[in-house]
């Protein structure tokens, strides 16, 4: 099966350079070119272009930093509409807005083409290993077509209807885990400064009904000062937000996810933008340190 791939950040790089050594021919492009360089030293080729991409291959799967990314991949000159047409996929794996998956959406069905927006749960590790979880909505058919590269990229996939239903529930997804990050944040600074082992800590809790792989994983190295990027804290942040209006949208009080948001803003505005979202951290331990 032969896939095009839009956007070799974290996500896209591990994604594509796992299709490739699952026997897929993958054709690639990415905004800095140079970043294609790694994955053609692993059999894929590239083209200079969204458009060249589309024009190559019958699927394209894109992985975007956000909505303006997203549209400006598939609305700009040389983007996907120049070549979607009947016959091909478009596949946004990006975590967006479901209007942004709308605009795209009836764009490509404009032009005869078909479309599925597939955004992930699971960060670098798990697409490094196919194990992401895949939340695809939009052409069942499309879906259908894509399974073998989604059973490479991930360890389960669900379809969730029409387009929208992806982006809400990687939303709701993304909103309880940024929220559950700025909890544990305070409770890690709670028993530091409380005169208690972090690690301790860390060892109850893994024992406990919250355990959770985020703890497990994020904790021993927060309490180092790690925070080297899996999933950048602007790429949370911009969740949150996405999340909140989704909430506005639907009259849902969320005052412990607009905590949050605010906590990864200040991180951001603390230039940790770039790092972990865990990361966050680092506010919690500002804010007392001040008080
Ligand atoms: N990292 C993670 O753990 C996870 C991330 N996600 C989501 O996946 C998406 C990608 O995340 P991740 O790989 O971490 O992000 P990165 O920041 O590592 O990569 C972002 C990608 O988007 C491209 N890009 C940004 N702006 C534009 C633009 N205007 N036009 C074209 N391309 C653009 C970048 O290109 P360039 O190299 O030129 O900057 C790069 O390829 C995001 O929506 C994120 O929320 C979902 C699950 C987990
Ligand atoms: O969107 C990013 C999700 C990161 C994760 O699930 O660890």
């Amino acid at each position: 099966m032969e896939v095009g791939f839009l956007g070799l950040g974290i996500m896209g790089k591990a994604m594509s350079m796992n299709l490739l050594k699952n026997g897929f021919k993958v054709t690639v492009w990415n905004r800095t070119l140079s970043k294609c360089d790694e994955v053609v030293v692993h059999g894929a080729s590239v083209g200079e272009t969204p458009a060249e991409v589309v024009k190559k291959c019958n699927i394209t799967i894109a992985i975007l930093s956000d909505p303006a990314a997203a549209l400006s991949v598939v609305f700009d000159k040389d983007g996907v509409l120049d070549q979607i047409c009947s016959g091909k996929g478009y596949i946004d794996m990006s975590t967006v807005d479901p209007e942004t998956s709308w605009k795209i959406s009836e764009a490509i069905a404009l032009k005869g083409g078909h479309f599925l927006e597939a955004p992930v749960s699971g960060s670098k590790q798990p697409a490094e290993t196919g194990q992401l979880v895949i939340l695809a909505a939009g052409d069942k058919a499309l879906y259908e077509e894509a399974v073998p590269a989604f059973d490479v990229l991930g360890k389960k996939s669900f379809f969730l209807g029409p387009v929208g239903n992806g982006a809400k529930m990687k939303l709701v997804v993304n909103m309880i885990m940024g929220s559950v990050m700025n909890a544990f944040s305070e409770g890690l600074t709670l028993a530091e400064r409380s005169g208690l082992n972090p690690h301790s800590l860390l060892d109850v809790l893994d024992l406990g009904g919250i355990a959770n792989p985020m703890f497990r994983g994020k904790g021993p190295e927060m309490v180092k000062d790690n925070y080297s990027p899996a999933f950048p804290l602007k790429h949370q942040q911009k969740d949150m937000r996405l999340a909140l209006a989704l909430g506005d949208q639907n009259a849902v009080s969320m005052p412990v996810a607009a905590a949050a948001n605010e906590a990864f803003k200040k991180a951001r505005s603390m230039g940790l933008g770039d790092l972990d979202f865990s990361a966050v951290y680092e506010t919690v331990k500002l804010l007392k340190h001040s008080s």
